[in-house]
């Protein structure tokens, strides 16, 4: 099984970014948007050049379905109603006819592979709510996800394994987002928990509550359990939606008997809250409050993704605890999928935009995984100890008890004198022996006390090879063994035709003109009149991608604002009716935005005006988003309230 010539450290690997379409869903097909866009009236290229901005406000005149995925190029294009078609390119797209199956064996197996073989593994979903995360990642009742997926193929890789010299030891742990508190989804009462810096091996959160596990329907239930905790909500966009980011994380530790080695592969699955438009939802306060901490923490995720997409000195992962989560699987040690869910209807145009975008930028990320070779905090290596010790303890019990072992009374003598005598021994003997008993009884009790305790401790541990025995589950072990090596290899050749593809459509765009040979002057001006087509059309596509996200920015930053708003409004509606609790009552005060470095938040605090600074007492009103103190920005104008709005 061990093979020492492995490197340890694989060279640096860029995440993976997988982008799925879901299909229209029932009411969109009833509001007609099942209409596929054919053609386009398309504008001369040299007049768009000429024009001044070369993107007009032309909107969707009908429902249309505006996305179409080429699998086999793993390209996207979004059919744009103000210029050009946009077209992205991924490591892998899927279409709505795509089940999960597919994208298991596809990009998701060989993460998981690596997991078993001690890597850290990132699989996580991002989108527009309503776009198929829950659905790709936990799956629903008759559709089973990539979590679950991953459990059975974690199970499946242990029971197969060849070799009783290696044991496992699975534990997981779940825990979500919600409003930037960190909730133990497995504890009673979900407790808030603390992130604790960064170590070298994944986030480090020290009282998450880990399970340890002995089957994949074991952690199933485990998921479902965490699942009941979740914050989930209608809203207008989904039925059933996640108002928080969940981060399920499984622990695989291998011990290899002959080398004592113990491997750690840490895999993340983590279903992220959808971005949504506040103008879509028609949300109350309570989930506006909620948008807004999952728009705040997706904003900070975009912001890492942009920073180490563009190699910036400083990338921001301290702004929410989700890039705090997320570190190592973005930019450290881990491989990563990002599965990008988008919908296909034109109404989500710009949030599909958004998220193609994001996910194209993400491409450029570079992780530098490593295997998690003996790590100091192995849980394995733990318990291994602990048996030991009580193995030894056992043994010194054993040896001990020996010596206590009941003596023989002696045999009564035929002298009348000695009989007193012999009968006094014979008492205290008995009474020594009843004493040894009791002390050999106790013994026992401690002995199996001690036993159950390495019996415990070894039922947590499972031994490889569990399928073997029986030659019947052995030879279903070795075809389903077989199976998988089947998938993955399908799975890499298709992945190789993807790419293959990819530089294809690459170099004929760069090397026609060296490559070509032309008869006449005719057939050389017209090539070059082609490919200066082709460099003009780029060139608008760039403009107009510039002028676009220029303009999606400011949308995004306008929206933010009417949420603070919002958001700054609701909070006066509540301090006009708590007026009379607040101290400074009826004397004219400002509303601050202050730091507070205890809370790591920011406060809105009541300051009370005309009154001298020493006897100012500052009251806090609200925290207002949570930044960390080195990343914080300035409070925006938005933040200071105007002083006649606040008594
Ligand atoms: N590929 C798919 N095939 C069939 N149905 C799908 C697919 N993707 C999503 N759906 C359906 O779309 C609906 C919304 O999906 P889901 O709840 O997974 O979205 P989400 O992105 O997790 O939303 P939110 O962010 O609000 O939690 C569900 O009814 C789901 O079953």
């Amino acid at each position: 099984m061990e093979k020492s010539a492995r490197p340890r450290t694989a060279l640096n690997e860029c995440v993976k970014v997988v982008v799925r379409c879901r299909p229209l869903s029932q009411k969109e097909k009833n509001e007609g948007y099942d209409e596929v866009k054919k053609a386009r009236p398309e504008q001369k290229w040299y007049e768009r050049l000429s024009s001044k901005n070369p993107v007009d406000n032309k909107k969707f005149e009908g429902p249309l379905q505006v996305v179409k995925v080429w699998p086999e190029r793993g390209a996207v294009q979004v059919y744009n109603p103000k210029g050009q078609d946009k077209l992205f390119t991924y490591d892998a797209a899927y279409d709505c006819t795509a089940d999960t199956q597919t994208i298991y064996d596809e990009m998701v197996r060989p993460l998981v592979a690596s997991v078993l073989d001690g890597f850290n593994g990132c699989v996580f979903a991002y989108g527009q709510t309503g776009t198929g995360k829950t659905h790709t990642m936990e799956g629903t009742a008759d559709h089973e996800g990539i979590i679950p997926r991953a459990f059975r193929h974690i199970w499946a890789h242990i029971e197969n394994g060849a070799s009783p010299d290696v044991t496992h030891l699975v534990s997981c742990s779940y825990v979500e987002l919600y409003l930037e508190d960190v909730r133990d989804l497995l504890s009673k009462e979900c407790k808030k928990l603390t992130i604790r810096g960064q170590e070298l091996n994944g986030f480090y959160i020290p009282e998450m509550t880990s399970v340890v596990c002995k089957s994949a329907a074991e952690m199933v239930r485990v998921m479902r359990a965490g699942n009941k905790n979740r914050a989930a909500g209608r809203t207008d966009m989904n039925e059933h939606s996640s108002r928080s980011h969940a981060v399920f994380l499984v622990t695989v530790e291998t011990a290899h008997r002959p080398t004592n080695r113990i491997r750690v592969g840490k895999l993340n699955l983590v279903d992220l809250a959808g971005s949504e438009r506040q103008a879509k939802t028609n949300a109350s306060a309570e989930r506006l409050r909620e948008a807004s901490r999952i728009n705040q923490a997706l904003s900070s995720l975009g912001n890492v993704i942009s920073a180490l997409a563009e190699n910036s000195p400083h990338v921001p992962y301290r702004d929410s605890k989700l890039t705090r989560i997320l570190q190592d699987s973005l930019g450290g040690n881990s491989k990563t999928i990002m599965i990008a869910n988008i919908g296909p209807a034109s109404y989500n145009y710009d949030e599909t935009i958004t998220t193609l975008r994001y996910a194209h930028r993400a491409k450029a990320i570079k992780n530098k995984p490593v295997r998690n070779e003996d790590p100091k905090d192995a849980k394995l290596r733990e318990y291994q100890a602990e048996i030991e010790r009580l193995r030894a303890l056992i043994e010194q019990r054993k040896t001990a008890s020996l010596d206590k072992k009941p003596k023989k009374p002696p045999k009564v003598k035929p002298q009348a004198q000695d009989n007193v005598l012999v009968e006094e021994d014979t008492v205290s003997i008995e009474n020594e022996n009843i004493l040894a008993e009791s002390t050999i009884e106790q013994e026992k009790n401690k002995t199996e006390e001690l036993e159950q305790q390495i019996k415990a401790l070894e039922e947590r541990l499972v031994q490889g090879g569990g399928g073997g025995g029986k030659e019947l589950i052995n030879n279903l072990n070795e075809s389903q063994v077989i199976l998988e090596q089947r998938h993955m290899e399908i799975a890499e050749r298709k992945k190789r035709e993807v790419e293959m593809q990819q530089r294809i459509e690459l170099e004929e765009e760069t090397t026609a003109s060296v490559t070509n040979t032309f008869t006449t002057l005719q057939q050389e001006v017209d090539h070059k009149t082609q490919r200066l087509k082709k460099c003009v059309s780029k060139y608008l596509w760039l403009r107009e991608e510039m002028v676009e996200q220029r303009e999606a920015h400011d949308a995004e930053r306008r929206e933010r604002e009417a949420l603070q708003a919002a958001l700054i409004a609701a909070l006066r509606r509540r301090l006009l009716l708590a007026d009379s609790l607040v101290p400074d009552a009826g004397r004219p005060a400002v509303l601050r935005a202050r730091y507070s470095d205890d809370s790591d938040s920011w406060e809105l605090r009541q300051v009370p005006k005309s009154v001298p600074s020493a006897l100012k007492k500052e009251h806090v009103v609200e925290s207002v988003g949570r930044k960390s103190a080195r990343a914080a920005p300035r409070p925006t104008t938005a933040h200071r309230l105007g002083t006649a709005g606040v008594r």
